[in-house]
């Protein structure tokens, strides 16, 4: 597979949104052909799968379901759109991968780590990131962000069913992966995102262009 996986992660509201978007702009603008996307999403059976899994009426949603829905739009996403475009040379940047699995389900709910890797894995074929960028913030900020958000402008919207989860859960998520990124120093670089989204942009895009420097010279 010739093409790069690039994923971002971090609590809600974090700014990968934000950050994904610049970066794209920048690969695009050098010429190379990105593809971004997120999950849960990518694809129409994935889009259907999001809205039921972060409906805020859907608050009885057992914890088993909520693995498993995530699951299936990622086996969905992965299959239809991701790995087609990586064999095709493409860079795939993607908000939220199986790490996001591991730091909500494992680590915020409480369900095994090792379980909800196995189903991550068999879910994607064990396709893995080649990069993944956690934006790490305090969970007071980036809740305060999302709330910002959800109150401004043109981009009001409600907060969603994980989203309106108690902090404690969020603190959870955060500490989740801060596990993460300690278990794989090799692929996971993590970004101080209490900054200006300016000086969040260049970390990361001076750590994606060494990358793709490597990457071609494989
Ligand atoms: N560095 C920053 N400083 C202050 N505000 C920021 C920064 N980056 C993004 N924001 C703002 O915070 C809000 C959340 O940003 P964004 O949507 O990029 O986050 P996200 O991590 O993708 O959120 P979600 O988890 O909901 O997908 C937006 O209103 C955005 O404009
Ligand atoms: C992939 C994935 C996502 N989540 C959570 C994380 C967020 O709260 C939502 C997605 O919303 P966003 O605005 O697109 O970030 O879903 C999760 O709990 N588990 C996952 O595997």
């Amino acid at each position: 597979m010739n093409g790069i996986f690039i994923t971002f992660e971090g609590p809600d509201g974090a700014g990968k949104t934000t950050q994904l978007k610049q970066l794209a702009e920048g690969l695009k603008k050098l010429g190379h052909d990105v593809l971004v996307t997120r999950e849960p999403g990518g694809t129409a059976i994935s889009d259907q799968i999001r809205s039921i899994i972060l409906d805020p009426a859907h608050k009885e949603m057992v914890d088993q379901a909520e693995v498993l829905l995530y699951a299936a739009s990622r086996a969905q996403h992965v299959h239809q759109l991701i790995l087609p475009a990586l064999q095709a040379g493409r860079i795939v940047l993607c908000d939220r991968f199986i790490d996001a699995s591991v730091a909500y389900q494992a680590y915020g709910l409480g369900i095994d780590v090792d379980q909800v890797k196995e189903i991550s894995r068999y879910a994607s074929s064990g396709l893995q990131a080649t990069r993944t960028y956690i934006l790490d913030v305090p969970v007071e900020v980036s809740l305060a962000r999302l709330h910002h958000r959800a109150g401004s402008g043109s981009d009001a919207q409600q907060l969603d069913r994980i989203e309106q989860k108690h902090v404690d859960y969020h603190s959870r998520v955060r500490a989740g992966f801060h596990q993460i990124a300690a278990d794989h120093p090799e692929r996971v670089r993590v970004v101080d995102a209490n900054r200006s989204e300016e000086e969040i942009a260049a970390d990361i895009w001076t750590d994606c262009n060494q990358l793709l420097e490597e990457h071609i010279s494989v």
